[in-house]
């Protein structure tokens, strides 16, 4: 079996050295090539990145969305919800008491899980980009933080939409690597239990209990690390949603080890008086449901600039203590409610404080502000999304959560900004809206080209070590044949163009190309009927007497210098030349049907040459194989 190889004509430099495959140049201009777009693609993600830094502190690095849950209420003679919505104002409205709130952007009960996520979007391209990144989702038992944050089978929340964003946007990047980690973990009443980890029941025994406590430590870079935190490197999106689902049903297993409660969310109103556990076991499963934090973190390392970037975001479910007040609690649930509300009070302080930009920020005062202390201040991209509820019978609860979410973005609320201030901050917004989109434009093209170029690139030293290979193993591959395809004349039809690239890729066949009787007599006749080419062949090969003709289709050379010298004449490619290597001249025959010297500034057609180095065939034998065959 023969092994062909083709090579473009371009890539034949003819000098006295004899044929040179010229690659090595072409590689060279196409690394070059790719090179240049490599640092167009950096400046100009770098130029999307200071816009984007500069978008995010403009509407503010802490920013509170409030969403409102939509009604689940059943009776039919429900009084008109106390809540009503602007685009970012939230007013409650009770016994005659109107109470505005403001925020960063309000979501109403239609609001879809894709409409949240756009809103995300931008933070998460900062994660990327290597800040830390904090989503917390926060309010009243069951006005739907996990649905925000989980989601449901057919409407994905925000952390599994985030990690889909993720790897999606590390395999279009081609500037740089990414590589993902996971770590899950609930922070409760002070103690830290790690998800991922061997599954250990956390209620079961006191030693599962304390094995499941973690302890929190500050490195001397400033990055806070839980020391023993099982961290999954996750390879594909695949594997993360794995973890992912494995995080949540060690969270979701914890319950039902307890109570056989299979959500923490409904159950508690609904199966309250429905027998599942006694009234006394109640106010601690309220206090467990309600109390506990469910933070995932999602570890982001970014290599292929000047330095390598670390990053972290963390996707945090608030556990609420309101309706510890309402269920009666006390003794052991009382401490469990002083816990929360002090880690969330604490939440509360921290951010008020880094909103007021203080430069004492009481990270200490609880476990959670402690895990999250390098991912809320400086540098770090802040994002609550606040919950309420629409009922009548959770205005207290409501007003409660709204007034956290004051506090969280105090310097907003107390300071307002005048209107045309505010119209100066939305165009300027928009402007930095509209060169981050040109930017990341820019940048999908350029993806497109460097990836075009590498795939060329590819080719080029694929056909170079095969071709090399072809001409250089005179012994070891004996029946290896160099098949050179080249731009010769430009008048020959699109269609016969299309022939001869078919032929071509055919010749990667077992049947030789040039032993293809079809083609050959076609081009026959075609190179007859085109007498105008003819003069301008026998012009260019008379220049060069050692060039042999032989009838109108083929060609060999005899000498170096000549067939360099015809080469250069015929086809004098604009091509970057390749890698030179030696050939003789008998290694190389030329089998076509005319020859244009014009064929340099006229359109490039393809055309097969066969060179077989190995045989060395002379060109009467390969005609005699051919006519054997018809
Ligand atoms: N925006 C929404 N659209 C549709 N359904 C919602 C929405 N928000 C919440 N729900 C539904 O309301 C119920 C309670 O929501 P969810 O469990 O997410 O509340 P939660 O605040 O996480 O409660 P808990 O604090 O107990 O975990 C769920 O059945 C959820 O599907």
């Amino acid at each position: 079996m023969e092994n062909h190889v083709i090579v473009p004509l371009e890539s034949l430099e003819l000098n006295d050295g004899g044929i040179m495959l010229n690659y090595d140049k072409d590689i060279s201009a196409l690394q070059e090539e790719i090179s240049a777009l490599r640092s167009r693609q950096r400046h100009l993600d770098h130029r999307r990145q200071e816009a984007l830094d500069k978008l995010i502190d403009l509407k503010g690095s802490i920013r509170v969305f409030c969403r409102v849950r939509p009604s689940i209420s059943t009776n039919y003679f429900m009084t008109k919800s106390p809540v009503t919505v602007e685009q970012e104002k939230i007013v409650v409205r009770a016994l005659g008491i109107k109470k505005e709130f403001s925020v960063d952007r309000v979501f109403d009960q239609e609001s879809t899980q894709e409409d949240v996520f756009q809103e995300v979007k931008p933070i998460l391209r900062s994660a990327l980009d290597g800040h830390n990144v904090c989503i917390l989702a926060y309010g009243q038992t069951g006005t739907g933080k996990t649905y925000t944050m989980e989601g449901t089978n057919g409407k994905l929340g925000i952390v599994p939409r985030a990690i889909q964003e993720l790897f999606s946007h590390a395999s279009q990047d081609s500037s740089s690597t990414y590589s993902f980690s996971i770590s899950m973990l609930e922070v409760y009443m002070g103690s830290v239990k790690d998800l991922l980890a061997p599954r250990q029941p956390l209620f079961r025994s006191t030693e599962c209990n304390t094995a499941s406590i973690i302890s929190i430590l500050a490195t001397k870079s400033g990055s806070v690390e839980v020391e023993g935190l099982t961290d999954v490197a996750i390879q594909d999106l695949k594997k993360a949603n794995q973890w992912y689902c494995r995080g949540k049903r060690a969270r979701s297993t914890s319950w039902t080890n307890v109570n056989d409660v299979s959500s923490r969310s409904h159950w508690w109103v609904d199966d309250l008086f429905s027998h599942k556990f006694s009234f006394e076991q109640y106010p601690i499963l309220c206090a467990l449901a309600l109390f506990v934090c469910s933070l995932t973190r999602i570890t982001i390392k970014r290599s292929g600039g000047p330095t390598e970037e670390l990053s972290k975001l963390w996707l945090v479910d608030l556990g609420g203590s309101e309706r510890l007040l309402k269920t009666g609690a006390s003794g052991l649930t009382m401490d469990e409610g002083k816990a929360i509300n002090l880690s969330l009070s604490a939440l509360g302080d921290v951010i008020a404080a880094l909103r007021r930009k203080r430069s004492h920020v009481p990270y200490r005062n609880s476990k959670l502000t402690q895990i999250l202390s390098d991912s809320l201040g400086d540098g770090s991209k802040v994002l609550m999304v606040v919950h309420i509820s629409p009922s009548d019978d959770d205005i207290g609860e409501t007003v409660c959560s709204l007034s956290f979410a004051k506090r969280a973005r105090s310097i907003e609320s107390t300071k307002e900004l005048s209107e045309d201030i505010k119209k100066l901050k939305q165009k300027r917004i928009a402007e930095l809206d509209k060169e981050i989109c040109d930017a990341e434009q820019e940048l999908n093209d350029l993806n497109e080209q460097i990836r075009r170029a590498e795939i060329s690139l590819e080719e080029r030293k694929k056909l170079s070590s095969s071709a090399c290979q072809a001409l250089s193993d005179d012994k070891g591959s004996p029946r290896s044949t160099l098949v050179v395809v080249g731009h010769i004349d430009s008048t020959e039809s699109p269609q016969a163009t299309e022939k001869t690239k078919c032929r071509a890729s055919h010749s990667h066949g077992s049947i030789p190309h040039f032993m293809s009787p079809t083609v050959c007599s076609r081009q026959r006749h075609s190179a007859a009927s085109h007498s105008a080419t003819k003069p301008r062949l026998t012009k260019s090969v008379n220049r060069y007497p050692a060039a042999e003709l032989s009838g109108n289709q083929s060609f060999s050379y005899s000498s170096y210098k000549n067939a360099a010298k015809a080469k250069s004449v015929a086809f004098s490619s604009s091509v970057p030349k390749l890698k030179c290597l030696p050939v003789k001249s008998d290694q190389i025959t030329m089998s076509n049907n005319s020859i244009d010297s014009t064929a340099a500034s006229a359109p490039r057609r393809r055309e097969s040459f066969i060179s077989r180095p190995a045989q060395r065939a002379p060109l009467h034998q390969h005609r005699r194989r051919m006519s054997s065959l018809t």
